[in-house]
């Protein structure tokens, strides 16, 4: 079993990473040099025009794609040195993850859905942690019921809870509030927010919502599969300035050039 390691501070780590898909005369370059870091307890939101390479980034980062070249740190655990059964059991132990389609198992119940990875993996929780996680997300009077007799918001929580259930070291979250409502997006975001200041989780989430990024600690800008600003503290309209530079919301707003604050310098 994977547990904490390394004394460093931060969680994951990409160094130069590169993603080039297809062949020849066909390629596209996804990610062209990415190097960053997610420290612990901390959570960063992932925005960037479409095809940018937020989801490659999250799938690199989260050892479920392996960049062409570069290399990425899970705790100190170099991925493209370890095989698959090895990513595979890390992933297990140390990741979480929240899509933007909730994929709980409709026939089981919210706490058979939460307890269902570890079920997978040939073990059980901890005496008290599924009421605990329950607790967590809001959704310990709602253990029996089943996801269709749940709001989109409380099945998200279910996923999210799902996702805390091994304490996972990170959660990659890839458009977690997209299918939401603002009001129920508000509180999943909240949901994040706490689970990265009082257990110390880091946060790793792709948004098209400049709102959804502003419960983050820290914003990074993608484009064209490069780095190319980041913002602390950010308020929505802080984030929805820099998209605008980068095309963006281009309906909206006059496009302007993205390269005026490349590194974050403006
Ligand atoms: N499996 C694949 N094969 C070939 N090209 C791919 C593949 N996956 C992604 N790409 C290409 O890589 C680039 C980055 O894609 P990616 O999905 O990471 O962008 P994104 O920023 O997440 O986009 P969106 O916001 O639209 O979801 C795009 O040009 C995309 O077409």
């Amino acid at each position: 079993m994977f547990t904490q390691t390394g004394n460093t501070a931060d969680a994951v780590q990409l160094r130069a990473v590169h993603k080039v898909y297809g062949k020849r005369d066909n390629q596209v370059v996804a990610l062209d040099g990415v190097t960053t870091r997610f420290g612990r307890g901390t959570f960063t939101a992932i925005m960037g025009p479409s095809g940018s390479g937020k989801s490659t980034l999250l799938q690199c980062a989260a050892g479920l794609d392996q960049p062409t070249s570069g290399s990425v740190l899970l705790e100190d655990h170099e991925l493209s040195e370890m095989n698959e059964t090895e990513l595979t059991k890390l992933r297990r132990d140390r990741i979480g993850f929240i899509f933007q389609a909730f994929n709980l198992l409709p026939v089981l119940t919210v706490r058979q859905n939460v307890t269902l990875p570890l079920r997978l993996a040939g073990r059980k929780p901890a005496k008290g942690r599924v009421t605990e996680v329950l607790e967590q997300v809001g959704l310990a009077e709602r253990s029996k019921h089943r996801p269709a007799e749940l709001s989109g918001g409380q099945q998200q929580r279910v996923a999210i809870a799902r996702a805390l259930i091994s304490n996972p070291a990170v959660i990659f979250a890839d458009e977690p509030t997209g299918a939401l409502d603002t009001r129920t997006a508000r509180d999943v975001l909240g949901l994040l927010r706490r689970a990265a200041q009082a257990t110390g989780q880091t946060i790793v989430m792709v948004t098209h919502d400049p709102v959804a990024a502003s419960y983050a600690d820290r914003v990074v800008f993608l484009a064209d599969g490069r780095l190319v600003g980041e913002l602390h503290s950010p308020t929505p309209e802080s984030v929805a300035e820099r998209m605008t530079h980068l095309g963006a919301f281009a309906d909206d707003v006059p496009l302007a050039s993205s390269a005026t604050f490349v590194g974050g310098q403006r």
